[in-house]
């Protein structure tokens, strides 16, 4: 079958949760970037973007968009999602917090400076008061290898990736939630995920001022 085909700009944006999923999945996957405004232009006109935004992946002869949507694809395709309906609810819980505290980070780095600086702030406080705090708990509470069912899930993979890039604007962000830490290098260690954080894998690095030009020139705003 032909390998899925990511539609995104050169950076982390929406789409890096997809490639994290994948990658943990060991699904090769090509990726297709948006440099200029009307390679955009042309996948809006083609009638490739539903509702005219990006990330967009063509997989199994659909051209999806809608993040969240996506993810529940693949979740459900590389068998990532729960073993019935009460696991998958609650992998969508948990991916779904951590999707709005990575959202949080994506779009702090279109803000001003001084803005910039107060929401990453902002989100290291959601991360220490919130979300790692909620995480700890379940590991506490279920003694278990990972968030659901005791199997590795899309959830597991969101969260890695969350205290990865928390970890990115703060080192200490894990020093007092010990059961994050030791999930941490157990999740980092599964040999896809493994894999995928060494360097020259297709995952991208956080947002710098050339990314940010080159999203608002293409999204004029
Ligand atoms: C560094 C991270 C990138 C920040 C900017 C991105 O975050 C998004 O808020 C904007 C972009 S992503 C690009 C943006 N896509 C979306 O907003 C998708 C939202 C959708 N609900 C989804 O989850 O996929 C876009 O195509 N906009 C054109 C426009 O709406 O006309």
């Amino acid at each position: 079958a032909a390998k899925p085909k990511l539609w995104y700009f050169h950076g982390r944006g929406r789409m890096e949760s997809i490639r994290w999923l994948l990658a943990a999945a060991g699904v090769e996957f090509e990726e297709e970037f948006l440099e200029t405004r009307e390679q955009y232009e042309k996948l809006q006109k083609d009638g490739r973007l539903l509702f005219g935004q990006v990330p967009l992946v063509e997989i199994d002869g659909m051209e999806l968009t809608q993040t969240r949507a996506i993810l529940s694809y693949l979740a459900a395709k590389y068998n990532l999602h729960g073993k019935d309906l009460k696991e998958t609810v609650r992998i969508d819980m948990y991916a779904d917090g951590t999707l709005d505290l990575m959202l949080m980070v994506a779009l702090a780095a279109f803000k001003h400076p001084e803005e910039k600086e107060e929401s990453l702030a902002l989100a290291v406080k959601k991360a220490k008061t919130r979300y790692f705090p909620v995480f700890e708990k379940i590991l506490k509470d279920h003694g278990e290898d990972f968030l659901v069912g005791n199997k590795f899930s899309w959830a597991d993979i969101q969260l890695l990736e969350v205290i990865l890039t928390m970890e990115e604007l703060d080192a200490s962000v894990l020093s007092d939630f010990p059961l994050l830490k030791e999930f941490k290098t157990r999740i980092s260690n599964i040999p896809t995920i493994k894999k995928f954080l060494q360097p020259g894998s297709q995952r991208k690095p956080p947002p710098d001022s050339h990314y940010v030009e080159v999203v608002r020139n293409i999204l004029q705003f």
